[in-house]
């Protein structure tokens, strides 16, 4: 089964965007994911000083949210306050760049708008750097990742709410599963589930 790392994408279901995140992970399994008010965490259980195990994860805004794989997601959140989806992933993955780590892991984003049928893919890597607005359509996801994925891949997702999302997410077949985060446009906000 392949190995991508941390996955994030973007679709549309039931005319409404969506977002979700899965963490896969080799080397540190054991980590949870903790809900607090409109934001999310990746909390790592075990003790490390590698600081890119542990991060907010997600934040969801009045008309945006922001999936990512590390402390991005923050200074993402901030950066719409002035400026455009395009602009905010451009600047803040330029400023971060990839992690410096043994696999030069890159840094990947995804944003998604409230009411609007598009979305923003993110990557840098130590060989690239891309952003991509995306037209979403119904019943199809698109996804990065952070490695063996060759730019963007296709999925089919359809589900009835957010649980059911997080649910299919995590079961989609890619290996080391450790948990998936759904993020659900409903009326007007955002709906988040987390699995297991
Ligand atoms: N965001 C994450 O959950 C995350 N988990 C692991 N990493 C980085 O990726 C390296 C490889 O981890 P793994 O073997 O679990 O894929 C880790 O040493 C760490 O530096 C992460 N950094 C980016 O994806």
């Amino acid at each position: 089964m392949r190995y991508v790392g941390r996955m994030l994408g973007v679709g549309l279901n039931n005319g409404r965007p969506f977002a979700f995140y899965r963490l896969n992970s080799r080397s540190f399994p054991n980590r949870r994911a903790v809900i607090r008010g409109n934001e999310i965490y990746i909390a790592n259980q075990t003790e490390t000083d590698n600081p890119y195990v542990s991060y907010p994860v997600v934040k969801l805004l009045e008309n945006y949210a922001v999936v990512s794989n590390g402390l991005q997601t923050v200074f993402m959140a901030q950066a719409l306050e002035e400026e455009s989806p395009r602009k905010a992933l451009i600047h803040v993955l330029d400023a971060l760049d990839y992690e410096r780590d043994d696999y030069s892991t890159p840094r990947i984003a995804v944003i998604v708008e409230c009411g609007k049928a598009r979305g923003w893919l993110g990557f840098v890597g130590r060989e690239e750097l891309w952003v991509k607005a995306i037209k979403l359509e119904e019943g199809k996801a698109l996804f990065t990742a952070t490695y063996n994925v060759d730019g963007i891949e296709e999925l089919e997702l359809s589900f009835s709410n957010a649980e059911e999302l997080a649910e299919k997410v995590l079961r989609l077949e890619f290996s080391h599963p450790v948990l998936a985060i759904a993020v659900v446009e409903k009326e007007g906000g955002w709906k988040a589930a987390v699995k297991p």
